[in-house]
């Protein structure tokens, strides 16, 4: 079930869910003119509302059925190795172009400031792999549209995106989940 989605025990309660926004701090013009930037180190720098969100992303790769999580550099990093750490799976990096070391596939893709291009180990993940890709922001979706179509170049099924805050003004939901193709979208905090 999608965190947007009505439930009697929502993905995110109430509380937590005000937790989390509260951490999340706006930075206008950043890192340029009309861009609003949210700024997650207010976040990391709490360590309950750190480890309330770990849990959170963690009981989701669990539901998920996730035997790998696919953090995207670099703020999905942050958030994604403590949930494979506490799940008990394997933690493989989406990174910039030019980082990994072995043998690398590789997509480029549009961000809302800017393009770039990601790659995966290709022996880091497998078919039989279920991944669940974790980031912070989802703003015009580019980035993580081009995470899955990547992730699946490798054989692995992509069983999940979970990210901390969707920019539901940029309408990234919509690419995503067409890239999904029926996998769940979960945006803890949508603004
Ligand atoms: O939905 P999109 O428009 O693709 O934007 C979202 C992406 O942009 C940010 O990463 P950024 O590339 O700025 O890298 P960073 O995490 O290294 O700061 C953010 O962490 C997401 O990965
Ligand atoms: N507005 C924004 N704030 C933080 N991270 C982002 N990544 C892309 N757009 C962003």
């Amino acid at each position: 079930m999608s965190a947007t989605e009505s439930s009697a025990a929502p993905l995110v309660p109430a509380d937590v869910r005000e937790l989390l926004t509260s951490r999340i701090h706006d930075v206008p013009d950043y890192p340029k003119p009309g861009v609003l930037f949210k700024d997650i180190t207010p976040l990391l720098a709490d360590a309950k509302a750190f480890s309330v969100l770990t849990e959170v992303l963690a009981g989701l790769a669990e539901r998920r059925g996730a035997t790998k999580i696919v953090g995207l550099e670099a703020r999905g990093f942050i958030l994604g190795a403590p949930v494979a750490v506490r799940v008990g799976i394997g933690f493989v990096p989406v990174r910039k172009s030019g980082k990994l070391p072995g043998a690398t596939l590789s997509q480029a893709y549009d961000l809302e400031y800017g393009s770039a291009q990601i790659e995966v180990h290709a022996a880091g993940l497998a078919e039989g792999d279920r991944v669940l890709v974790i980031d912070d922001v989802l703003a015009t979706g580019g980035t993580a549209e081009a995470s899955v179509e990547l992730i699946r170049r490798t054989g692995a099924e992509v069983a999940g995106a979970a990210i901390l805050l969707e920019l539901g003004f940029l309408a990234g939901r919509e690419r995503v989940e067409r890239a999904l193709a029926g996998a769940p979208l979960d945006a803890l905090v949508t603004v």
